[in-house]
């Protein structure tokens, strides 16, 4: 089987702070990806950089922070990023393409659809994919930010088989480095509890917007996708093979998820929940090993207006997400019948199917 992967390099790696694209980091990049692909594997590029190259050639002092000044910044940059890695992969006898992708974009199936065809056929054709955030279109609160989270995504929908996310520090430390000296790397990470979430802080140069925790946040969504991660540094030679193949400078995110099917990357990552569920530990646990459907038994208290066939989120009694799943009741009904046996339910209410939520149409967003 030909191995994907996905490589984000983050603003932090491609341009320094007072703006403006490293054109030896670029060469770099370009060297240790086309040597991945000569060895047969299939990669894939998620970028950012596009503001940190434009903002300087626009006129800005320094990096902006208004929305609109920053969609500026990025569309001068894009076509500078762009230049700069046609020209550094053509060393290599690689042709690039250009994907520019919005969060909006995931929610629409023909749209994403489409996009994985296009990304299918270039890889065919050999052409190296090089995908970034469209900036220009993308609404404030709807906007990746970071692409982090983007790169999480491209490695579920092209079924990667790992995802290295590239940045100025080698990997998740316990306490941000800049900031406590004394903070180690954790070199492997199998469940991404609460206690990892919050050691990771925000970003560390004036260039990087994400910081740590989105990383972190990336590598859970790729680890439920099925999606082995990596969270690191490249700068030398062989670094990005040694990364791949599992000796990299940062951060291992290991999971023995399967990947999920397209449906349920829609349902998990960008359905938008109509209501809220909350289940006793009986149905968690039932839900979360998998194969088991929610029934009315199960739930203690619903809140929003949902109908049969919208989107939910279920929480335990922490409050905490347990996943997301397709309804089969309306609101009003899971009301009338919440707690009770199925004997009861099928007398109070009429409802196509007993589930509250059927296991075909979950997904599990808890580790
Ligand atoms: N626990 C942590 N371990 C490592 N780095 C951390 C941690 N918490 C915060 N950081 C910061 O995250 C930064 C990397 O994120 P960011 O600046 O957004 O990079 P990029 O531009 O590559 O996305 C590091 O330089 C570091 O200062
Ligand atoms: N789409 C934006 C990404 C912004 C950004 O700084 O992201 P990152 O460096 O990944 O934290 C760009 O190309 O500038």
């Amino acid at each position: 089987m030909v191995e994907v992967i996905v490589i984000k390099i983050g603003s932090s790696s491609l341009a320094s702070e007072e703006g403006g694209l490293n054109r030896d980091r670029i060469g770099y990049f370009a060297e240790e990806l086309s040597a991945l692909i000569k060895e047969g594997r299939k990669v894939l590029l998620v970028t950012s950089g596009a503001v940190a190259a434009g903002f300087k050639r626009i006129g800005y002092a320094s990096r902006p922070r208004l929305l609109h000044e920053k969609q500026a910044a990025a569309a001068v940059g894009q076509a500078l990023l762009m230049q700069a890695y046609q020209e550094a992969f053509a060393g290599y006898g690689i042709g690039v393409a250009q994907i520019l992708l919005t969060r909006a974009d995931f929610s629409n199936r023909s749209r994403i659809r489409n996009a994985q065809l296009t990304i299918e056929e270039l890889l065919r054709q050999n052409v190296l994919p090089i995908i970034n955030e469209n900036d220009t279109v993308a609404v404030d609160e709807l906007k990746f930010g970071d692409n982090d989270t983007l790169s999480a995504l491209v490695a579920n929908l092209v079924k990667a088989q790992r995802l290295l996310i590239l940045t100025d520090i080698e990997g998740l430390y316990t306490a941000d480095p800049r900031k406590d000296p004394s903070a180690v790397r954790i070199g492997r990470v199998t469940q991404i509890s609460e206690d990892i979430m919050a050691i990771a802080g925000g970003a560390g140069s004036t260039v990087g917007t994400g910081g740590m925790r989105s990383k972190i946040e990336a590598a859970r969504i790729a680890m439920r996708g099925g999606v082995s991660a990596f969270i690191g540094q490249a700068t030398e030679p062989g670094d990005i093979v040694s990364g791949v193949l599992g000796r990299g400078r940062g951060t291992y995110f290991e999971t023995s998820e399967h990947s999920l099917s397209t449906k349920k990357q829609w349902l998990g990552f960008h359905s938008s929940p109509q209501g809220r569920i909350t289940v006793d530990d009986g149905a968690e646990a039932a839900l979360q090993a998998g194969g088991k459907s929610l029934l009315p038994a199960g739930i203690r208290t619903i809140e929003g207006e949902f109908h049969p066939g919208d989107v939910v989120e279920v929480v335990n009694g922490r409050g905490e997400t347990v996943g997301r799943g397709v309804v089969n009741y309306a609101a009003w009904q899971i009301k009338a019948v919440a707690g009770l046996g199925t004997e009861e339910v099928r007398k109070r209410v009429e409802v196509a199917r007993i589930e509250v939520i059927h296991r075909d149409e979950w997904v599990t967003l808890k580790n």
